[in-house]
């Protein structure tokens, strides 16, 4: 019934359509239909440039009291001369519903929350209560105390680069050695290694005494978890930004992984920053992207760890960086909602807030910690159980150090874990250590036991600054424009 009033409502008050009137309408886009599918009254007028929108200018004056939206909650308007109880009559009679919006910010601020009151139009309910169970128990089990993830998921081309690195193949068996390396380390490596992320290949690895891999990882008490993506795609008309692929088949898939003995998954966008991006079609669109992905993965029983990358790339200041990921990470949770995922049997894998590669100005670790946990409580709901960051081209004693100054901030309330979800920062020490050679994979073990203890401690706050001396010393491990 809503959205037959709205476009009609559009045609008779074009004025109060206006970001700077009193009420605006957020075109939120929606696959079911092509209006706007909310109408929020503002807190107070302001002037927005329009490349600048952001999610958050939309305030939802009220949320539903329940999850359904009973059918006397539709559109209600109650203006100058209009009363509550009129909501009925004023449903059935749109042109009454123009008439009676007010158009000055006084008579917004006079009426408070009642005016016009707009709630989801549709049903909706977050997953039965003992999927919900099992989603937040997976969450909470990944971020427990002093662990975090192993990121083992690189595809086949990016392992392609680790392998040269240190002269090694890319073939499959090379990959399936070097991932048995990885989980066949001491079993003491799970007091620090809550789960691990494969890439689809791995899953179906078998270690050389015939035992699929992912057994090897479970009889560690660690959980697996999969990449889901399908990598990424360039998007039209942009500024060289990115979507991320793969949600054709992705509930078949989902349904599959757990079968098979995932309870995770992750999914990654790239997102850039530069003189005109992220763009809003960027951030919208990789924001609705990693909505769909989540919800697909809780119907089938996966947490999904949901990781919007701002990359390093660029010589930007921390402030830029700070106010970008915020910006980002603002339109990741309103679309989580818009979807309905239940936050609480979600991750967050971002990147900590860094300045650019090439910046001139250099920051100290605490500078880093204070933008990173001021952008997260800005932006990440308290229903979130934990954060995974990712590394990002930081060498691994620097992923050490900021996580374990993260975990010490005390610039913003910090509700959720903060944790590590590393690739190259766990794994640049044990690469070189190995080098390809059967009588190195100990040495390569002794490594990642090491920096998983180093990085289990900053997740602490309990990390003492330089104390793990690996084998890739202090080696920036950046990647230029690290896409795929
Ligand atoms: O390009 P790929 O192969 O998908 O890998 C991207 C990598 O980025 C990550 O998401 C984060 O990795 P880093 O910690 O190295 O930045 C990993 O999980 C993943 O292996």
């Amino acid at each position: 019934m809503f959205i037959d009033v709205v476009p009609r409502l559009i045609e008779m008050d074009k004025v109060s359509l206006r970001r700077n009137s009193p009420f605006s309408i957020a075109c939120l886009p929606s696959h079911e239909h092509p209006y706007p599918s909310r109408v929020f009254p503002l807190a107070k007028p302001r002037q927005r440039p329009r490349d600048t929108v952001s999610p958050l200018a939309f305030s939802p004056i009220s949320p539903p009291s329940s999850n359904r939206a009973p059918e006397s909650e539709g559109l209600c308007a109650c203006a100058d001369g209009a009363k509550r109880g009129d909501e009925g009559r004023l449903k059935e009679r749109p042109r009454d519903i123009a008439a009676a919006i007010p158009r000055s910010a006084h008579s917004v601020a006079s009426h408070g929350h009642s005016h016009i009151r707009s709630t989801m139009t549709t049903y909706f309910s977050y997953p039965e209560p003992a999927l919900r169970e099992e989603l937040r128990r997976i969450a909470n089990a990944i971020v427990a105390p002093g662990k975090g993830i192993l990121a083992a998921d690189e595809s086949v081309s990016t392992m392609g680069k680790r392998l040269a690195d240190i002269n090694v193949e890319n073939t499959e068996e090379n990959r399936r050695k070097y991932r048995q390396l990885l989980f066949t380390a001491d079993k003491t490596v799970a007091e620090n290694i809550s789960g691990v992320i494969l890439f689809h290949e791995t899953l179906y690895q078998k270690a050389d005494d015939g035992t699929p891999l992912v057994n090897l990882i479970k009889e560690r008490g660690i959980i697996p978890g999969i990449k889901v993506d399908k990598g990424v795609v360039p998007l039209m008309g942009s500024e060289g930004e990115s979507t991320t692929q793969g949600l054709d088949d992705l509930s078949q898939r989902c349904a599959q992984y757990k079968k098979d003995g995932c309870d995770f998954a992750k999914w990654r966008c790239v997102l850039k920053i530069g003189k005109n991006t992220p763009s809003y079609q960027g951030m919208l669109e990789n924001a609705n992207v990693l909505a769909r992905y989540a919800s697909i993965c809780q119907m089938n029983g996966l947490v999904p760890i949901v990781e919007p990358e701002v990359l390093p790339d660029g010589d930007h200041d921390l402030d830029r960086a700070q106010k970008v990921t915020e910006t980002v990470l603002a339109f990741v949770y309103k679309a989580l909602n818009d979807h309905h995922v239940y936050l609480e049997g979600t991750l967050l894998k971002p990147n900590m807030v860094t300045a650019g590669q090439s910046c001139p100005k250099k920051y100290t670790p605490q500078e880093v910690a204070k933008a990173t946990v001021v952008a997260l409580s800005r932006t990440m709901p308290a229903a979130v159980p934990g954060v995974t960051f990712l590394s990002g081209g930081q060498s691994e004693e620097e992923a050490s150090v900021h996580l374990d100054a993260i975990n010490k901030s005390t610039d913003a309330k910090k509700p959720w874990a903060l944790t590590f979800s590393y690739g190259r920062a766990l794994q640049a020490s044990v690469l070189r250590a190995w080098g390809g050679k059967d009588e190195n994979v100990k040495a390569g073990q002794e490594q990642l036991m090491m920096r998983a203890k180093a990085n289990g401690n900053a997740s602490l706050g309990k990390y003492e600054w330089g104390s793990c001396k690996g084998f890739a010393g202090d080696a920036g491990l950046f990647i230029k424009d690290h896409a795929y």
